[in-house]
């Protein structure tokens, strides 16, 4: 069986971070494992605290995963500082870990800041490099490219950008956008749109999560960049189309939803 990592922070109500990493991990059909960088006091309607990690103690999660099980993908959600990230980058660069998804959470759609302002460049510099593929939403791609993003050009522009600095591919996901599920891919040079339809659900939390370890489970089962993107946000597609109502905010999405046609048969 193909095997993912995920490194990121916690949700205990199950709708984000490591908690929806497990869930579509396991339901795309790989065998999930987690190295924890935070825990995160969250529900649907905000985060109330965070209690890091020490980079020692993220370094020996992820010694220990390496060491036993090593992945066939590794998915990198959210870290908050430096430290954590500098051991990150250190680790994978000595396990030459393979498939690295990157998805550069900044900040919760609650509003609250997962990432501090020093750790951005520490973030830019030491784990983009050794991303196939970095995730960011529109926010974080203004962030990443140092530019406003309003249309569809300064989508295109901002991807081009932050991929010819980084010498990664970038996926720049439009679900922030009023009306459509477009997401605009840049890698090697070339840019591609893949265009999906918006579902009017408000329960969003952990889309971004959901995405991001979906291709990385993809990746692990050895499909290429563009129809780990496909299959990730048919997923999506699935999990939000579910319609699942919890929690008194954004609620999270339902995983085990009837998976049918190719997907049924991929995830058997
Ligand atoms: N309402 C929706 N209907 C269909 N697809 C959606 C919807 N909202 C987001 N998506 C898709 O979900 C994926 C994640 O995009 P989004 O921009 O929401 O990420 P994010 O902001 O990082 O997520 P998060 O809320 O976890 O921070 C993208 O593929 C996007 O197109
Ligand atoms: C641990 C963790 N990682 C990522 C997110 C972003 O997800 P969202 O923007 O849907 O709140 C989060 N809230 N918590």
């Amino acid at each position: 069986m193909r095997t993912a990592l995920s490194i990121a922070g916690t949700d205990p109500s199950g709708g984000a971070g490591i908690q929806a990493d497990l869930k579509t991990m396991t339901m795309n059909g790989v065998f999930a494992m987690s190295a924890i960088t935070a825990l995160v006091a969250q529900n649907t309607t905000g985060v109330r605290e965070i209690v890091e990690m020490t980079p020692d103690f993220l370094g020996q999660q992820i010694d220990v995963v390496f060491e036993d099980i090593p992945p066939d993908a590794v998915k990198i959600g959210m870290v908050a500082s430096c430290g954590l990230i500098e051991k990150i980058a250190e680790r994978l660069r000595f396990y030459q870990a393979r498939n690295v998804v990157v998805d550069p959470v900044m900040v919760a759609t609650s509003g609250y800041r997962l990432i501090s302002e020093e750790a951005v460049d520490t973030m830019k510099t030491c784990l983009l490099p050794l991303a196939v593929v970095v995730t960011p939403n529109i926010p974080e791609a203004e962030i990443l490219a140092g530019m406003d993003i309003h249309r569809q050009e300064d989508i295109e522009a901002a991807a081009k950008r932050i991929s010819e600095a980084y010498g990664c591919a970038v996926l720049l996901k439009g679900g922030h956008n009023i009306n459509d599920a477009n997401d605009y891919l840049y890698a090697g040079g070339v840019g591609t749109w893949f265009y999906g339809t918006h579902i009017n659900n408000p329960n969003t939390h952990g889309t971004g999560c959901t995405l991001s370890s979906a291709i990385a489970a993809n990746l692990a089962k050895g499909f290429d960049l563009p129809t780990s993107i496909r299959r990730s946000k048919k997923y999506l597609s699935g999990a939000l189309g579910a319609m699942l109502d919890l929690g008194k905010g954004r609620g999270p999405m339902q995983h085990n939803f009837n998976l049918t046609g190719e997907y049924a048969k991929e995830a058997e």
